[in-house]
């Protein structure tokens, strides 16, 4: 029988545990080596089938850009695939957005692979993988369902197996537009490249933390000259945590604050962090999470 809504659909960010810009494409994107690790901070999707072809989006929570990344995404599976049927999304927006944590693209995703089931499409994940690409770099990680190596511009993914690690996320006010931390004259875009072998091996040195052990962010420096929020965040979580860094373009910034025994284990501690505040600030403990929650939708 056909399925004709699907609910409760998490779309889950993600965090950048390192970033490093390798290098230029001839039409000026920038090439990356990254690893991106999903986290438990999500945004809920509801999807229902429409017969008359419509593509309506409705906001339980924060209103979004009138044309935002769901509509675009099903109206570029709709066009791709033929299909003549459409969808009301309604979308609660939890994550912060300009922040480095991928959540417009999470949301894309999560459409992309709500609507090859409702419309009854049966695209395989390749096939859809490259669909995302066309809506944004970030996109195909979140449909490959794993954390990954990922380079390229965020195209070649290769799953790999983190530990639980444990997290501390801290959104500044400030939202970073990502095409002004690509086009700073304060970026570096030569970092030598980086060996999946080495990140592993950083990783089963115990007690040595994915940040101290590997890595830096090379968008950071242009986001703090950006804006001063982002240093004050990253100040922030040093002192009460003893490391921090940017992910992604910012200017979200996070704390690795340890490893847990297992993927399944209760939510992080509370902390009083959240008291220090300034206004529009967001602070929130997250788990990693071992797998994107819908990563059995398709095949590997
Ligand atoms: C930096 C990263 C790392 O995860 O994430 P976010 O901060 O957005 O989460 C991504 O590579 C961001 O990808 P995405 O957010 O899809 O960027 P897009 O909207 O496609 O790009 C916005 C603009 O940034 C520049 N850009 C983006 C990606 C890239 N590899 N090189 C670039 O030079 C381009 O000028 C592009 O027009
Ligand atoms: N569904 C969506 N959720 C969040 N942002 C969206 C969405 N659709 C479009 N956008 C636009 O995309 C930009 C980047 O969003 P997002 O993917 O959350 O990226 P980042 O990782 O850079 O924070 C936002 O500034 C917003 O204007």
């Amino acid at each position: 029988m056909a399925i004709l809504s699907l609910t409760e659909l998490p779309a889950p960010a993600k965090l950048n545990l390192f970033l490093h810009v390798v290098g230029r494409r001839e039409d000026g994107y920038h090439l990356l080596q990254s690893v991106f690790a999903l986290i438990d901070w999500c945004d809920t999707l509801h999807l229902e089938r429409r017969s008359d072809g419509r593509l309506a989006r409705h906001d339980l929570g924060p209103a979004l850009p009138a044309d935002d990344l769901c509509l675009r995404a099903a109206r570029a599976l709709q066009q791709a695939s033929g299909s003549a049927l459409g969808a009301d999304i309604s979308i609660d927006k939890r994550v912060p957005w300009g922040a480095g944590l991928g959540g417009g693209s999470s949301d894309a995703a999560t459409v992309l692979l709500a609507l090859n089931r409702l419309w009854d499409l049966h695209w395989p994940r390749a096939r859809l993988a490259a669909l995302a690409l066309t809506l944004g770099a970030d996109v195909p990680f979140f449909v490959g369902g794993h954390n990954a190596w990922v380079e390229g511009v965020g195209e070649q993914l290769t799953p790999i197996e983190l530990p639980p690690l444990r997290f501390a996320v801290l959104k500044p006010a400030v939202a970073i537009p990502t095409q002004a931390i690509f086009g700073s004259s304060l970026l570096a875009r030569d970092t030598p490249r980086a060996k999946l072998a080495v990140f592993l091996a950083s990783l089963r040195i115990p007690g040595n933390g994915e940040l101290a052990g590997f890595g830096r962010n090379d968008l950071q420096p242009p986001a703090m000259a950006h804006s001063g929020e982002v240093g004050q965040a990253l100040e922030l979580l040093k002192a009460r945590y003893g490391n921090s860094r940017m992910s992604g373009s910012g200017s979200a910034v996070f704390a690795e604050t340890g490893v847990g025994d297992s993927f399944d284990q209760a939510p992080p501690e509370a902390s009083d962090i959240g008291r220090e505040l300034p206004a529009g600030w967001v602070f929130r403990l997250c788990r990693g999470l071992e797998r994107h929650p819908l990563a059995d939708w398709l095949d590997p």
